[in-house]
């Protein structure tokens, strides 16, 4: 595999992962894997009642990644062409450990260790860290109606595990670039040359 070939967006929920792995996708002309969100069939009962629905909700997320991700290795990355998604499969362990407890927990534990063992990982990672009143913000401006009513305990918390997250895949992964970008300050919808500074920090890699 060549440096950059595998580009992961990450950050908490609604920090701007679609949106900027989409425009880099259109940029770069680099194929997009996007996350299920809207075909998911526990999603709204699972922000009516979490302990009900984690644990189907965690394996749906898991089943769907690994799906993706499978496919992906043999379609881009084995054949050394480059992709970007929205999202990193570690993802599903920062949730998980949130929203399971107890034997459901470690059920989920052992198969995660076991599906995500032989995927492959990214090269880059671009890390868009946002607080919660910006991230707030952008959850009522995208206006998904399941997601109007979270607890912002919830996301508070999200936003800590993430940073603990990225820490721990930098020292447990030494070999993946990892870009943070901060999704407060620095608006790459509305602001050009924002966005085109950060075309240049992933080319620079991925040369
Ligand atoms: N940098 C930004 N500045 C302003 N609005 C943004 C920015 N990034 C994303 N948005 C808007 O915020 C909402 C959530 O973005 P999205 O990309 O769906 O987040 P995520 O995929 O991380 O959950 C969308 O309505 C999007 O248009
Ligand atoms: N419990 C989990 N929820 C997840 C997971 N992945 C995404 N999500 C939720 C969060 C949002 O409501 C929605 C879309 O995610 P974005 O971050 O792309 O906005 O799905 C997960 O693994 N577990």
């Amino acid at each position: 595999m060549s440096t950059g070939s595998f580009i992961a967006v990450e950050g908490p929920i609604g920090a701007g992962k679609t949106t900027l792995s989409t425009m880099l996708s259109q940029k770069l002309n680099i194929p997009l894997l996007k996350e299920i969100v809207e075909e998911n069939p526990f999603l709204g009962k699972f922000y009516d009642n979490i302990e009900e629905w984690s644990f189907q909700l965690e394996m749906f997320f898991l089943c769907n990644r690994y799906k993706q991700l499978e496919d992906t290795t043999t379609k881009y990355i084995q054949h050394g062409r480059q992709v970007i998604s929205d999202y990193h499969i570690y993802k599903n362990l920062i949730f998980a450990q949130r929203t399971l407890s107890g034997v459901k927990w470690e059920k989920y534990r052992q198969i995660y260790h076991i599906l995500t063992g032989d995927l492959p990982k990214p090269d880059l990672i671009i890390y868009i860290r946002a607080d919660l009143q910006t991230l707030l913000k952008r959850i009522k401006m995208r206006g998904r109606s399941f997601e109007q009513n979270m607890d912002t305990a919830y996301l508070e918390q999200l936003i800590i595990d993430y940073d603990h997250a990225m820490a721990s895949l930098a020292e447990s992964e030494p070999d993946t670039k990892i870009i943070t970008i901060d999704g407060n300050q620095i608006d790459f919808v509305t602001h050009r040359e924002q966005f085109d500074l950060i075309v240049s920090e992933v080319k620079e890699y991925m040369k």
